[in-house]
């Protein structure tokens, strides 16, 4: 699914990894290690070296809407362009199970996104990556603003599109959660990223 050969940027040093379809990996490392520099390097967002494929195809060879259509990325502050919800959605409509299920109450839609709060706008971004049917989705903290019950529903929908193949890179602070959702844990310090061994973990 997605290959990483030696990519580098400054503040990164060269990492080189697979993620495999419905796998899950949490990077997690002390606050400006480099998570989300090496999470916007994947998803073309900064300039970078090295080579990144996703199912063989090499990215340098692809339109980058494309790219990033495939390979999606929730930073950890979404951006938000109209005051309008649906105008950052293609059928907002359509996604009303799916906002339920986050525990979003229906009154987001009548709110200007400026006042919707921290942890509803975190989820309505979630949403709005997810609306794209991403390969791989690139979490910086999806759930860092959010209380237990709304943490718990992320994590559930993240399991159920992982089961149908999503693969996830999800970034965490919270080592408990880095057990729940992951399979793989990856420790990055001073851009340095280094997989973490099972008995590193315990
Ligand atoms: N465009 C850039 N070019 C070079 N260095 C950058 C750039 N953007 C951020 N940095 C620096 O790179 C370091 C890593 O930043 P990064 O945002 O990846 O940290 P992080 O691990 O995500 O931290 P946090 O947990 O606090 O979000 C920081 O010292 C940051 O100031």
């Amino acid at each position: 699914m997605l290959s990483v050969h030696q990519l580098s940027r400054p503040g990164l040093e060269p990492v080189s990894f697979d993620l495999a379809a419905a796998e899950s990996i949490a990077l997690s490392g002390p606050s400006g290690a480099g998570k989300t520099l090496l999470l916007r390097a994947l998803a073309d967002l900064d300039p970078c070296q090295g080579d990144v494929s996703l199912d063989g195809r090499e990215r340098r060879n692809m339109p980058a809407p494309d790219w990033r259509q495939r390979v999606g990325y929730v930073p950890a502050e979404p951006g938000w362009w109209s005051d309008r919800l649906a105008d950052h959605f293609q059928d907002w409509d359509s996604l009303a199970p799916l906002a339920e299920s986050l525990q979003l109450k229906t009154a987001v839609n009548d709110r200007p996104v400026p006042q919707l709060s921290t942890g509803e706008r975190q989820r309505l971004a979630l949403l709005r990556a997810l609306e794209r049917q991403p390969k791989v989705l690139l979490l910086d903290e999806p759930t860092g603003p959010l209380d237990e019950d709304a943490t718990a529903a992320v994590e559930a929908l993240l399991k159920e599109k992982q089961n149908h193949g999503l693969a996830l890179l999800w970034v965490t602070h919270d080592r408990r959660q880095a057990e729940r959702i992951a399979s793989r844990q990856f420790w990055i310090d001073r851009g340095r990223l280094r997989e973490a061994l099972q008995e590193d973990a315990q």
